[in-house]
C-alpha cells in the first residue's frame, strides 16, 4: 500500500522584507499564489527510512536525512511514537533551490502522505504546526492557493482570487541559496531604516479582482536588488521577457527563478518562446494560478 501526494510551487507576487530580526529571520508580508507545476512524493511502508528522487534536477536534491520529506516524516512520526519505517519517493518537477518552494513541496507531501499512510488523524491546525517548523514557506505549500504570510511567512491569511492568471517562469543556470540572499539583503540595507513590511491594498485587490493588468503594477519583491547583486545577469533575462511583451517579471521569492505575467495562455506561450530563443535561461515553464495545495492522488 502507497500513497502519492500531488503539492504545487509558488510564485511571490508581493514579497516586502522588514529588518533582521534577532533570531536572524526577518519580518515579511509574503503574497503568495500556488502554480500549476508539481511535485508528486510517494510513501510506502519499507524496512527503514529511505528516499529516492527522479525527475531533471535529481541529482542536486540530498537523499538524506536533510531531505525536508524525510524531516516531515520524522516530524510526524516523532509526535505519534512511530517509527519513520518508510520509502519516500520524489517525482521532481519544480525546480531546485530556484525560488519556488520545491523543497518546501515535499515537505508538505511527505507530511500529508505519511499523516494518511500512518493513519495519524493529525488535524489541520497540528499539520499547520509541524509544516511551521519544517520552514517559513512549507505551510503555504500545504494550503495553496493564495495567501498572504506574515511572521517569517509561515502565519497565513487565505485570500481571494478572481481569476486565473498565466505566467511564464525562466530557470537559470545555476541556483541561488536563500540565506544567502537574505544575507545579501542585510548588507545592501545596512545603516537604512528599514520600514515595517505591508501587504499592497493595490495588490491584495487585483488578485480579487482577476486583473492581469492591475497584478502587473502593483507585484513587488525587496529581495530582488540582493538576487540581482548576487547573480546580475538576471537583468538579462528580466529584460528579454519584457521585451517579450510580459505584463511584468520579478524575481521569483529569493529567486533566481525569474517569473514574468502574461495576459493570457496565447500571450505566454509566446513569451515562452522568446525566451528560449534568448539564450538567456536555462528551461522555461508555463505555468498558471491560483493552484490547489498539497492533495492525496
Ligand atoms: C524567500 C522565500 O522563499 C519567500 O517565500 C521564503 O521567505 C524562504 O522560505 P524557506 O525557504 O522556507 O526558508 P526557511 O527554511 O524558513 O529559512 C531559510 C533561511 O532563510 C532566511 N529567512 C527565511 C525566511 C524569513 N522570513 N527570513 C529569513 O531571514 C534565514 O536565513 C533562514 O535561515
Ligand atoms: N526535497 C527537497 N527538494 C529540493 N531541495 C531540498 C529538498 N530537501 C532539502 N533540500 C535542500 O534545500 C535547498 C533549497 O532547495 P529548494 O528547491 O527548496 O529551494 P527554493 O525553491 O529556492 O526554496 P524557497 O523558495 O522555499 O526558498 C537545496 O539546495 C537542497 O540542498
Amino acid at each position: 500500500m502507497s500513497v502519492t501526494v500531488r503539492v504545487p510551487a509558488k510564485v511571490n507576487v508581493q514579497l516586502a522584507v522588514g529588518a533582521a530580526r534577532p533570531d536572524g529571520f526577518h519580518d515579511l508580508a509574503n503574497v503568495f499564489l500556488a502554480v500549476g507545476l508539481y511535485d508528486e512524493v510517494t510513501v510506502t511502508p519499507a524496512e527503514e527510512l529511505r528516499i529516492t528522487c527522479a525527475g531533471p534536477d535529481a541529482a542536486e536534491v540530498p537523499l538524506d536525512r536533510t531531505n525536508l520529506a524525510a524531516r516531515a516524516a520524522i516530524a510526524l512520526a516523532e509526535r505519534r511514537g512511530l517509527d519513520p519505517a518508510v520509502h519516500l519517493h520524489i517525482a521532481k518537477d519544480i525546480p531546485v533551490a530556484g525560488g519556488m518552494a520545491g523543497g518546501s513541496a515535499d515537505g508538505a507531501g511527505a507530511l500529508l502522505a505519511c499523516d494518511a499512510l500512518w493513519g495519524t488523524g493529525a488535524s489541520r491546525e497540528e499539520l499547520l504546526e509541524i509544516c511551521a517548523e519544517l520552514g517559513s514557506d512549507v505551510p503555504f505549500s500545504l494550503v495553496g492557493g493564495a495567501a498572504l504570510g506574515t511572521g517569517r511567512g509561515e502565519k497565513l491569511r487565505t485570500l481571494e482570487v478572481g481569476g486565473e492568471f498565466s505566467w511564464v517562469f525562466a530557470m537559470a543556470e545555476r541556483g541561488l541559496s536563500t540565506p544567502a540572499v537574505f544575507r545579501e539583503f542585510d548588507r545592501l540595507t545596512q545603516g537604512l531604516d528599514v520600514p515595517e513590511p505591508l501587504a499592497s491594498e493595490e495588490l491584495l485587490d487585483a488578485l480579487a479582482g482577476g486583473d492581469p493588468d492591475a497584478l502587473a503594477a502593483a507585484v513587488s519583491n525587496d529581495l530582488q536588488p540582493a538576487a540581482l547583486s548576487l547573480f546580475p545577469e538576471l537583468a538579462d533575462t528580466l529584460a528579454a521577457g519584457s521585451a517579450a511583451g510580459a505584463l511584468a517579471g520579478l524575481v521569483s521569492g529569493s529567486g533566481p527563478t525569474t517569473a514574468f505575467l502574461a495576459r493570457d495562455a496565447g500571450s505566454a506561450a509566446k513569451i515562452a518562446d522568446a525566451l528560449r530563443v534568448s539564450g538567456t535561461c536555462r528551461t522555461v515553464r508555463v505555468a498558471s494560478g491560483p493552484a490547489p495545495g498539497a492533495t492525496v492522488i
